[in-house]
């Protein structure tokens, strides 16, 4: 659009007003701020003239005068950060107000009204709307709507009309830098710009840009379970983040970020997602991983593997001698099938004989095994077992306790007629010093009887697989389960607890009661859905079934071979059927064309994106005659693209093995970090990472070392390469040494 021209003018002018008024509003809250802040320091000086130093001494009087200024200040810290976050929102404003402009006519009216969309709504003080928020039911036509008929829900019903212009605009410190019409969607213009720029730092919010498809998960309220299946780079983590946002918007009043959880893959994503909600203006959710909760509710009495080692044993020591049972081990403790054999072990458990004895004390029955059990199996059972045995043992202390109460009262009489004894205090501690040590044998008793002993459980699991395998119809072969049974009770024996077994004990915990549920918890988002396997969707259904959950992954990026999903058909079943809805992305948005067609040829699958078509270079596959020349190459590569001003190098390995070997090489002669633990720090230069941590990460330069047919030589590190292709904005290299990958034959 002409910088000269009328609408130009016209255009800056409303820009002018909005900055008005935002700076007014932005001026009314600082003073707010300021005074807040003075009263608060005021209300400081009056707490130490007024009260003074605190001491019990001083009287009751004084410790409710002093707790009335503590509240008091509390409220004033409360209101002073809320008008610190409102600042911050008129800064957001006052440099980049709005980005898109919508003109609708509603078919009730025949004059178009102007809508502006920025990051959050500006009202002036006759409630008139400057900026309609992006989550505001109208600024749905703005990622929705072609120009012509158009509609948008609202509380009040779907209100229909025309769409008679779509602007989108670039503000930058509070001056348009272009804008322009877009006809159709949003326009690939502004998207290829935005896509074809170098990545710096973290994730960014995609709100100027969301598309269609994007939008219909974002503002999907209609079922309480959304399974997202999407291409690499079809968005899903940026959907997921603008949709907890969008919840925050729409149910403001019922949900705080408290009530929201996101399920990342480990702590670097988890710093790498970390700034799109402060960008869009909202404080983040709880993020947590799957390894972090199982880890805090699993303790540690034994000495768990952490997910890395477990993806360094699955890719790094295919020699070693038991790999093979240890895969073994993980497929069938990852598949469908196991799930349905814990199912019956956990209502055989919940239905077995417990052996109850009679609680005698003193020759005096106090309760009968055959009340006790009566209880346990009628009166408690609709509990699961840990609660049941507790309730059964506060059962027995209850009967026990006026027992124990006419038993001190007998000692006390019998130590006062000793006459040794002058202050009845002590006659009435020692009597009760002398009855605990009477009732020890039985209260060991009690806690015997009512005692939850999970790993027991867990090795009776083990010890009886097979009778559980032929309930199930599971026609395995008594060999196989020998294996597993051996397997599994050699580790526990050591003391030591494979990752995959941590899940069943954490599915045992939560089954049987040992770990109480939430329901502070409203929404649940799982990313990376691909990499969690059918019981550890159990577990999150266990843990938050009152939740909406979105879960939000692509088959294709399954970095664990032998441990993940399978295909969302081994979910689904998980989430009532009426209130779950599967919805398949297809366009992506992150890699050129050339990378995106490249990666699709290693899965066989045809390039059919209908997204952004970006245009780059080739990706390259360069021959060496050993590592040490790969090194070499990566390190002049990495000053090449360093010069040509590309921000972000990820050098990809395949295990922290490689990492810790490329880093030896490279550390003294470049720039460069290294990340070799899931919970290190994310900083998005130049950095080399094994693959199953580079997962949801992305880079402008992708390297990867080494994809000889030595490492990635079967078709299950298929998608293990496609994941770390995918990983690439704009170029990508892979280098071999020897004879390339098979994997890649057919790709160039
Ligand atoms: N509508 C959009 N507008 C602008 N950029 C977008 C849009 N959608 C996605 N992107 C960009 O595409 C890239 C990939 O997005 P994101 O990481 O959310 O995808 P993903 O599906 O989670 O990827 P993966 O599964 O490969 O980890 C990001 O750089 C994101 O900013």
């Amino acid at each position: 659009m002409n910088r000269d021209g009328l609408e130009w003018k016209v255009e800056d002018e409303w820009l002018q007003e909005v900055l008005e008024e935002a700076g007014k509003q932005y001026g009314k809250n600082n003073h707010l701020k300021e005074k807040i802040r003075e009263d608060a320091i005021r209300t400081q000086k009056e707490l130490w003239e007024e009260v003074g130093s605190v001491s019990i001494a001083n009287g009751m009087d004084q410790i409710a005068d002093f707790m009335q200024f503590i509240n008091f200040m509390r409220t004033q810290k409360i209101s002073h950060e809320s008008t610190r976050k409102i600042q911050e929102k008129y800064e957001k404003v006052l440099s980049s107000p709005y980005f898109g402009r919508i003109d609708f006519i509603e078919d009730v009216e025949n004059r178009a009204e102007k809508y502006y969309i920025g990051i959050s709504n500006l009202i002036d003080d006759n409630i008139d709307f400057l900026i309609y928020d992006w989550r505001a039911p109208i600024s749905s036509i703005f990622y929705d709507c072609e120009i012509g008929e158009a509609s948008y829900k609202c509380p009040e019903g779907v209100i229909e009309g025309e769409l008679t212009l779509k602007r989108q605009y670039k503000i930058n410190n509070g001056k348009i830098e272009y804008m322009f019409d877009s006809n159709i969607k949003i326009d690939d213009e502004i998207l290829q710009d935005i896509l074809s720029k170098s990545t710096d730092n973290k994730m960014k919010t995609i709100v100027t840009t969301i598309q269609r498809e994007q939008n219909k998960v974002i503002r999907n309220e209609k079922y309480k379970t959304l399974i997202v299946q999407g291409p690499a780079g079809s968005g899903k983590t940026s959907i997921a983040l603008h949709r907890i946002a969008y919840v925050l918007y729409r149910y403001r009043e019922k949900i705080t970020p408290e009530n929201i959880v996101i399920f990342s893959p480990n702590e670097i994503f988890n710093d790498y997602i970390s700034n799109v909600l402060p960008e869009l203006g909202e404080e983040n959710m709880y993020q947590t991983t799957f390894k972090e909760y199982m880890d805090a509710a699993l303790g540690n009495e034994f000495k768990k593997e952490n997910y890395c080692e477990m993806m360094e044993y699955i890719l790094g020591t295919k020699n070693e001698l038991n790999y093979e049972s240890r895969i073994y081990n993980i497929v069938y403790k990852s598949s469908v099938e196991f799930v349905n054999i814990l199912k019956d072990y956990v209502k055989y458990v919940e239905k077995t004989d417990r052996k109850f004895s009679d609680i005698i004390f003193k020759d005096k029955l106090i309760v009968s095994s055959k009340d006790l059990q009566e209880l346990f199996f009628k009166e408690y059972m609709p509990l699961p077992l840990k609660r049941r045995l507790r309730k059964i043992k506060e059962r027995i202390l209850f009967l026990l306790e006026p027992h124990k109460k006419d038993r001190i009262k007998e000692i006390a009489v019998e130590l006062e007629y000793t006459g040794s004894y002058v202050n009845k205090n002590e006659i009435l501690r020692d009597s009760i010093t002398i009855v605990n040590d009477e009732m020890k044998e039985i209260y060991n008793e009690i806690d015997k009887i009512t005692e939850f002993r999970l790993i027991e459980i867990y090795k009776e699991f083990f010890e009886k697989l097979d009778i559980f395998c032929t309930n199930s119809n599971i026609l395995d072969c008594k060999e196989k389960i020998d294996k597993i049974r051996k397997y599994t009770l050699t580790g526990l024996e050591n003391k030591s607890l494979n990752y995959e077994d941590q899940i069943i004990l954490l599915y045992f915990k939560i089954m049987f009661g040992d770990i109480s549920k939430t329901s502070e918890i409203k929404y649940v988002i799982i990313d990376e859905a691909q990499d969690y396997t059918p019981l550890q969707y159990e577990i999150f259904y266990q843990l938050f079934e009152s939740a909406n959950m979105t879960i939000l992954g692509d088959l294709n990026q399954s970095i664990n071979p032998f441990m993940n999903i399978g295909d969302y058909k081994n979910i689904s079943h998980i989430f009532p059927k009426d209130n779950t809805s599967i919805i398949n992305l297809t366009k992506s948005y992150r890699s050129t064309k050339e990378i995106t067609e490249f990666s699709r040829k290693i899965l066989n699958s045809e390039f059919i994106n209908e997204g952004i078509q970006r245009k780059g270079d080739k990706p390259l596959l360069l021959g060496f005659t050993n590592e040490e020349e790969i090194k070499q190459k990566i390190l002049e590569d990495i000053k090449i693209y360093k010069d040509k001003g590309y921000k972000s190098i990820g050098i990809i390995t395949r295990t922290v093995e490689e990492t810790k070997e490329v880093y030896n090489y490279l550390k003294d002669k470049a720039h460069i970090n290294a990340i070799m633990k899931d919970d290190d720090e994310f900083i998005n230069d130049t950095l080399i990472i094994p693959i199953y941590l580079a997962k949801g990460l992305e880079f402008d330069v992708v390297l990867i070392y080494n994809v000889g047919n030595e490492n990635y030589s079967c078709e299950e590190e298929k998608l293990l390469l496609y994941t770390a292709c995918t990983r690439a904005l704009h170029i990508l290299c892979i280098y071999y040494s020897g004879n390339s990958t098979p994997l890649l034959k057919e790709v160039l």
